[in-house]
């Protein structure tokens, strides 16, 4: 796991901010709208070859993070460099050319596909984008051997979308995003929509397709047991902040923030004595609005530990490659 800092630098993100300006149906046309705070400062380095979780609950900002390092979503302030360029401000040119090198699957594999298209042809859309000339032939036998690495007959290649499992349409969407041969995969929830005995299967595809391919993976999940098994590092979200990033096995034996605590201690144990004897510790309260969020650190309105000066300071996330928290009453690691 240590190798892994030594690598080259694939994506830095420095202080990444995405607002949206929003009316919220109760408001006057000639009011002003409101801003709501998606991702508020998110800083991360991501390393050739690594697989980096990222988790948090719903609307914390995992899918507005991700499509914005793709270029799907434009960055409100903050640096987006892929293999050390800056991306953000950049021509949709420069975008495109990342983009052949950045590839997203999506976490419902069938609403992801074109139904019109076959899968031959969906498969093949970003090879005939990214390159006009190559020959019918040659962009055939790349689909082929794509679907191949994938588990998928190549006999298949006229079928439709509708003609397949969950499983075999996620299948297709990781053949269409690895087509190019993408240095980085961003799976959005790519496991969540599909049945659980499919979604160890699928997982396992991609990790086997990471290391046949040298990939990077960045991996969305609610589901903190999925993430276990693939990430080298994870990422925890909450309300569009970076709470905790470190490498997996430091974070899950021991969580330092107070919001990943209670996020893993949902995660079952499989040894039947430890998972009945442990206690999961709820959250109080609700989650805040990203239009008006608390002042200071997001998360002190539901924090055991927090304290008046958490109402001050918003909290930067220190610590080290293989563990850093964002919380002011718990010392950098
Ligand atoms: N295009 C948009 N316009 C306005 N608000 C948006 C837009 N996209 C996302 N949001 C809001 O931004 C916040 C973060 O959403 P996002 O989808 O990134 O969260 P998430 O953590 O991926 O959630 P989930 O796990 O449910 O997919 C949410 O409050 C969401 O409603």
């Amino acid at each position: 796991m240590n190798a892994v800092a030594e690598k080259k630098v694939l994506l830095e993100i420095a202080d990444l901010k995405v607002h949206f300006d929003i009316k919220d149906g109760k408001q006057w046309f000639w009011q002003p709208s409101k801003t709501l705070k998606a991702v508020d400062g998110v800083s991360l380095r991501l390393y050739e070859g690594e697989t980096l979780g990222v988790v948090g609950e719903s609307g914390c900002g995992k899918s507005t993070l991700a499509r914005a390092i793709i270029g799907l979503v434009k960055a409100t302030e903050g640096r987006v460099a892929w293999l050390g360029r800056d991306l953000i401000g950049q021509s949709d040119e420069e975008w495109r050319k990342a983009r052949s090198d950045i590839q997203m699957i999506f976490q419902d594999p069938l609403a992801s596909l074109n139904p019109r298209m076959n899968i031959g042809d969906i498969i093949a859309e970003p090879l005939r984008t990214y390159h006009p000339t190559m020959p019918r032939q040659e962009i055939k036998d790349r689909v082929k051997a794509m679907m191949m690495k994938v588990g998928l007959l190549p006999n298949l290649i006229n079928r439709y979308p509708h003609e397949f499992s969950g499983g075999q349409c996620q299948r297709i969407g990781i053949a269409r995003a690895l087509i190019l041969e993408p240095k980085l995969i961003i799976c959005d929830e790519p496991v969540s929509a599909l049945d659980v005995s499919i979604q160890a299967q699928v997982v396992n595809l991609l990790q086997q397709l990471q290391r046949e391919m040298g990939l990077s993976l960045i991996f969305i999940a609610h589901d903190l047991a999925v993430v276990k098994h693939i990430s080298d590092r994870v990422l925890v979200m909450y309300l569009g902040h970076a709470v905790e990033l470190g490498i997996y096995s430091e974070v899950y034996n021991n969580p330092q923030h107070p919001y990943t605590r209670a996020l893993m201690s949902a995660v079952p144990i499989p040894d039947p004595d430890r998972e009945q004897n442990k206690t999961i510790q709820l959250l109080e309260g609700e989650l805040p609005s990203p239009i008006n969020p608390p002042s200071g650190c997001v998360f002190r309105t539901r924090c055991p530990i927090a304290g008046p000066e958490c109402a001050q300071t918003r909290p930067l996330l220190e610590g080290s490659f293989r563990h850093a928290v964002s919380c002011l009453k718990v010392d950098p690691l």
